[in-house]
């Protein structure tokens, strides 16, 4: 079965609330409506009342089960959610004015239905950036207690008649930490590697990118990611991983067996751990936009409840495949709250 047809299936299996930050933009009210029709969760759309119904009478969902509208400007929850926030940010220098004027920001009133339960998970980033969108999610949701860090992660979908590998990858991290050190790109691996297995059910083969394939060039970057590598592997026994690869020594059998004989991945990851920001946000949009890959993302992972940003680019099937996938985390939340 295709991996999206997969996902969304998943989702079905117990209805979960999602939140739309970004209620009232035409992308996300058709995202939402197309999940209701694949039954993936139930939606809070959250901003401008108004225009929410008249983008929903326009798009024919009017009287659709199972979506409800927060407007935060007018909501009778943002006295408590305003409480909640201050609470939560007072040692950062919040006060209750503040709390009260910052809650009416859709993003953090989002991540607040989130935080106080009445929703299983939050999507954003069709309208704001992914600083935004995932600053809201770190300050209100927070780290999971068994996480070191919060990162991201792309599922890259390939089903064209060109490519030749079909199924799921994951990309990471190609939406939020800009310069990992060698111990965050190891918990950046590892964190993928368990993501992937959550959303795919398969086995993880993590390989961990460079320009540079089994010691063919000398430089600091490269032994970033081979000491990235170690800490992976000694903190993971039994996660197949390898480093430092380049990206067709990870990717192509035939190069593998030429550039990296003994690489246990033997040319067929499926989980491509960028160095930095730089290359992974540039990696991912470049299989997206040349190679014809569809990309669900950017997925955090790390978080205490799953909250999740889309690129700006995003259309309504993104929005559909971003709900699915949120479902997912939120349901392996309840069953184990360590992975994604
Ligand atoms: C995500 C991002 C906004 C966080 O930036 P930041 O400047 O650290 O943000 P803040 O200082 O407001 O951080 C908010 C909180 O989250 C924490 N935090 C930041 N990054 C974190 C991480 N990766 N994991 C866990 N916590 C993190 C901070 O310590 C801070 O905690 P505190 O306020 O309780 O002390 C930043 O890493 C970023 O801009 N990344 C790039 C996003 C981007 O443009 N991507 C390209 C397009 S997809
Ligand atoms: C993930 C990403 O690059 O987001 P945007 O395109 O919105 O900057």
């Amino acid at each position: 079965m295709k991996p999206l047809r997969q996902i969304l299936g998943a989702a079905t299996s117990s209805k979960k609330i999602i939140a739309l930050a970004e209620g009232d933009d035409p992308r996300v009210v058709e995202g939402a409506l197309k999940a209701r029709a694949e039954n993936a969760a139930d939606i809070i759309l959250v901003g401008d009342h108004a225009k929410i119904t008249a983008l929903l009478a326009e798009k024919g969902g009017s009287d659709v089960d199972g979506i409800t509208i927060h407007d935060p400007v007018t909501s009778p929850h943002t006295d408590r959610f305003a409480t909640a926030y201050y609470e939560l940010r007072k040692h950062k220098g919040m006060t209750p004015e503040n709390a009260r004027k910052l809650i009416k920001n859709r993003l953090n009133y989002a991540a607040m239905l989130v935080h106080l339960g009445l929703a299983d998970g939050t999507v954003g980033g069709a309208v704001e950036t992914t600083s935004d969108t995932v600053r809201a999610a770190l300050q209100i949701i927070g780290k999971a207690p068994s996480a070191h860090m919060v990162s991201s992660f792309f599922l890259m979908i390939y089903d064209r008649d060109h490519h030749a590998v079909q199924g799921a990858h994951i990309f990471a991290d190609c939406g939020l930490v800009v310069d990992p050190d060698e111990r965050e790109l190891a918990e950046i691996a590892q964190a993928s590697a368990a993501s992937y297995h959550a959303l795919t059910g398969q086995e993880p083969r993590v390989a961990m990118l460079s320009f540079s394939t089994s010691g063919s060039a000398n430089h600091p970057k490269v032994s970033k990611v081979v000491e990235a590598t170690k800490i992976a592997k000694a903190a993971s026994p039994h996660l197949l991983i390898d480093g430092e690869l380049q990206f067709d020594a990870a990717y192509v059998p035939e190069v593998a067996s030429k550039k990296a004989k003994d690489s246990p991945l033997k040319g067929q990851a499926n989980v491509f751990v960028f160095p930095n920001l730089d290359a992974g946000n540039l990696g991912y949009k470049i299989a997206q936009r040349i190679g014809g890959a569809e990309a669900v993302g950017p997925v955090l992972q790390g978080l205490a409840k799953p909250a999740n940003d889309l690129s700006r680019g995003c259309s309504a099937d993104d929005v559909l495949h971003m709900i699915a996938v949120t479902a997912v985390q939120a349901q392996h939340a309840d069953a184990e709250p360590e992975t994604c």
